[in-house]
């Protein structure tokens, strides 16, 4: 048998070094969007501050801003000099034994250095009796004490959190440099396959992969397009593979990428494209293949097993990590729980087993392992929320063992 001009049977690793490599290579242009339109967008430029934040400095409470020199004695007793409301016009310097009335988020007039609150206060006329003494400064935010001009709010390669457009909106910034967001086309390829909603006919089974791909892709903010199911005939998967490789940046197929006879994708993608790997040590979804498309197109295609649950696992394992690095996303954060029963990993691929996530009261996250691992029983994978990855090679693992989750 001669070995094929491409990597296969890959370790997980070496994949994963793969798909960084082919998605740097096709990085997604940035955009310029509005910043009300960028959350969940990938920062393409790093962001500095150009104001101060607070801009000035301002009180934190509702009362009455004085100088904190003046409540020396017993009975402090000050005589209402103004007020300065939140974006009202400026009231007058306050000078010995004055105080002004304030509420929060207004500047503090000149000569205060305190802010009383409401509460600690007693208001007969313009005059007002100091009820608690507040410590010097208390209730004062400081012009800069959260921002400073200049300073590095966000870097590229930063998914733009809610709180992260907050931040920038903060500074009066009204456009940002994002990834622009890969297309994606989504094809499922079976004979086999009916859709939700028609009756069933002997040997038929429903099309489930489909809602699972384009729920797993919304959740990343992409807005997938569903092709029509293809049959497992080479000519129509050739033709519409070639219509979607010119006009999209990824297409996606599940199905039809394994040894079987009506298996076409792999003959298609060596034959028009360029295969940069097929077979991936893992378990589920070791058919999985990665190719340029060639004559199919400019888009690159990563074809999933058909199994759901590997669709599943190839999905959190394969295809994120292609799509965060086509779009410069910057390493996400590993999770790791302690596994709740004891495990016995018996073959020699990397597992991504299904588990159910639970932080006990010590603040320990625990992952109980679904004992049904077969990658058809979406039902395990449903009741789950995580995938449990266990490393390569046989192994015992006892309960406690700390492993890497994927939560899904
Ligand atoms: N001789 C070999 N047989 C198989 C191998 C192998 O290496 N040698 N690999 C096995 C593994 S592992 C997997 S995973 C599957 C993957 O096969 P395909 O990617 O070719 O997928 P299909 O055969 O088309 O389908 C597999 C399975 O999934 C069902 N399916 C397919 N599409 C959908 C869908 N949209 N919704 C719901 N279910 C779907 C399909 O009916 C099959 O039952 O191959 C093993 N065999
Ligand atoms: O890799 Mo297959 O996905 O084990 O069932």
């Amino acid at each position: 048998m001669t070995r094929p001009p491409f990597p296969t049977r890959i370790r997980y690793a070496e994949a994963r070094a793969i798909l960084a490599r082919v998605a740097h290579a096709r990085r997604m242009p940035a955009e310029a969007l509005a910043l009300s339109r960028a959350q969940g967008r990938v920062l393409a430029a790093d962001v500095a501050a150009r104001i101060d934040v607070p801009g000035f400095d301002n009180s934190a409470m509702d009362g009455f801003a004085l100088r904190h020199a003046d409540l020396a004695g017993t009975g402090p007793v000050l005589a209402l000099a103004g007020e300065q409301f939140a974006g009202g016009p400026a009231a007058p310097a306050i000078g010995a034994g004055e105080c002004v009335r304030i509420t929060t988020g207004a500047p503090l007039p000149a000569g205060a250095d305190t802010v009383l609150i409401r509460e600690h206060a007693l208001v007969e006329g313009r005059t007002v009796h100091v009820l608690q003494v507040p410590e010097a400064g208390r209730h004062v935010r400081r012009r800069g004490e959260d921002v400073q001009a200049g300073m590095s709010l966000a870097v590229a390669g930063e998914v733009l959190t809610p709180a992260r457009v907050a931040l920038l909106a903060a500074q009066g910034i009204e456009r940002v440099e994002t990834a622009r967001r890969p297309t994606v086309a989504l094809f499922c390829t079976g004979d086999e396959l009916v859709e939700p909603g028609m009756a069933l006919a002997p040997g038929q089974i429903y099309n489930s992969n489909r809602d699972l791909l384009l729920g797993l892709l919304r959740e990343e903010g992409l807005e997938p397009v569903a092709w029509p199911t293809l049959p497992d005939d080479p000519a129509a998967i050739e033709s519409a593979l070639r219509h979607a490789g010119e006009a999209f940046d990824l297409v996606l197929t599940c199905g039809g990428v394994s040894a079987g006879e009506k298996d076409h994708l792999p003959a298609l993608l060596q034959r028009r494209g360029r295969v940069h790997f097929w077979k991936v040590a893992m378990r589920p979804g070791m058919p999985a293949l990665l190719a340029d498309g060639g004559s199919l197109g400019p888009a690159l295609f990563l074809c999933l097993p058909g199994n759901p649950v590997s669709v599943l696992a190839t999905t959190l394992a394969l295809a994120r990590p292609l799509l965060d690095g086509l779009q410069g996303r910057a390493p996400r954060r590993p999770w790791r729980a302690r596994l709740s029963s004891p495990w016995r990993k018996t073959h020699e691929r990397l597992e991504f087993l299904r588990g159910r996530l639970a932080s006990d009261g010590d603040g320990v996250l625990w992952v109980e392992p679904d004992p049904a691992d077969g990658s058809h029983r979406m039902r395990a994978a449903a009741g789950a929320d995580a995938l449990i990855v266990l490393g390569e090679g046989e192994r015992d693992y006892p309960a406690g063992s700390p492993v890497e989750v994927l939560p899904y």
